[in-house]
């Protein structure tokens, strides 16, 4: 017989921050799985036996199968704004509470996105690569020679909180042209009339730089894939801080080592934490470990807004940012 006094058991999927979880033990007991490693689906699937609540670092596939398996659990709490990790079908017929993180890391993963075309554009991996490796007998007129950023037409696939917040400072900080595409225009990103939206083909044309900044779906699988890559200028850098399988990875590596664009830089990869090893081999791409959103704060941030999360439902509340389903 289950104790009715019995506190809901939570699991915590992966280290986080102790002083942050504390409030959570007056209503919940944890379970901690208290490692940086993701857990496994079938560990997950152990784990989760007996827990009525999932506390979530994204990586975690909760899908048809694992809600099978796991009858007791009701709630996921996500620290993340990113939620392809969660079948919503799946999750509605259940009726799982679903929260995740909107807006508290959109100036990190913003700012990051900056630094990646930056980086990317002047060859700052590159050239400190070869600097390190004690190749450098002196200057040249046309060393390391990059695409320019500044005044130049930036392109954001998916103009959302955190796409918005880079047109925002590269219009104002860089004095870029901001052109978009979403499936709905956001009107004030253009000039006089023009909206600035486009579609993908004129968006993939007209830019110089690409950002992208959707999230992963069945309808934005390999949305950047051979033929869009080819749709854009030779001079072109794509940046992707979106989610692995948005871009065919493949594809671009095979763009990158033919020149059809100049650069790329990415903060996701499709499988990660494995690498394409043809991207791996490509000098023209600034490659980093999913860090888009890793400041202190931010990730604090993170964590207590899907604290807050549980702390509401626990009060039989619906809390701050359930995911919109
Ligand atoms: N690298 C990292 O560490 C991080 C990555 N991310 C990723 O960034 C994503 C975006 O976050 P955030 O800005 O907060 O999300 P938002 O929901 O605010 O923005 C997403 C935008 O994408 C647009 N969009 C959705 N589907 C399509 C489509 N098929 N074609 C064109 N546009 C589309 C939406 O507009 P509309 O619906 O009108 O089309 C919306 O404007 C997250 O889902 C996550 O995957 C987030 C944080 C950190
Ligand atoms: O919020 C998101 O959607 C993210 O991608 C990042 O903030 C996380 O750091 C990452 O998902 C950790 O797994």
């Amino acid at each position: 017989m289950t104790d009715p006094l019995a506190k809901p058991r939570l699991l915590v999927a992966r280290r986080l921050f102790d002083d942050l979880l504390e409030p959570l033990h007056t209503h919940y007991t944890l379970i901690q799985h208290d490692a940086d490693e993701a857990l496994s689906p079938a560990a997950l699937r152990e784990q989760l036996q007996g827990c009525w609540g999932l506390l979530g670092s994204g990586s975690e596939q909760v899908d048809a199968e694992l809600l099978a398996a796991c009858p007791d659990l009701r709630a996921v709490a996500l620290i993340t704004v990113g939620y392809n990790n969660l079948a919503l079908e799946a999750c509605r017929a259940r009726g799982l509470r679903l929260s995740h993180a909107p807006g508290v890391l959109t100036e990190a993963t913003a700012e990051f996105g900056l630094a990646l075309l930056l980086a990317t554009a002047r060859r700052v991996g590159e050239s400190e690569r070869y600097l390190r490796s004690g190749r450098w007998q002196g200057w040249a007129i046309d060393q390391f020679a990059g695409a320019p950023v500044m005044g130049r037409t930036l392109g954001v696939l998916g103009l959302g909180r955190i796409g918005q917040r880079i047109a925002q400072a590269a219009r104002d900080g860089l004095g870029m042209k901001v052109l978009h595409h979403n499936r709905r225009p956001v009107e004030g990103w253009g000039s006089g009339a023009d909206s600035g939206w486009r579609s993908l083909p004129d968006l993939l044309a007209q830019s110089d730089h690409l950002m992208v900044c959707v999230p992963y779906g069945a309808g934005t699988h390999h949305l950047i894939g051979a033929p869009e890559l080819a749709q854009m200028p030779a001079h072109a850098c794509l940046i992707n801080l979106a989610r692995g399988g948005v871009v065919d990875d493949r594809a671009l590596a095979a763009a990158l080592q033919r020149g059809q664009i100049a650069a790329a830089g990415l903060d996701v990869f499709e499988g990660e934490p494995a690498v394409c090893p043809e991207l791996l081999a490509c000098e023209n791409a600034v490659l980093t470990p999913h860090i888009a959103s890793a400041t202190l704060p931010t990730r604090r941030a993170m964590v207590q807004l899907a604290v807050d999360n549980l702390l509401a439902w626990a009060r039989g509340e619906p809390g701050p940012t359930p995911i919109p389903i």
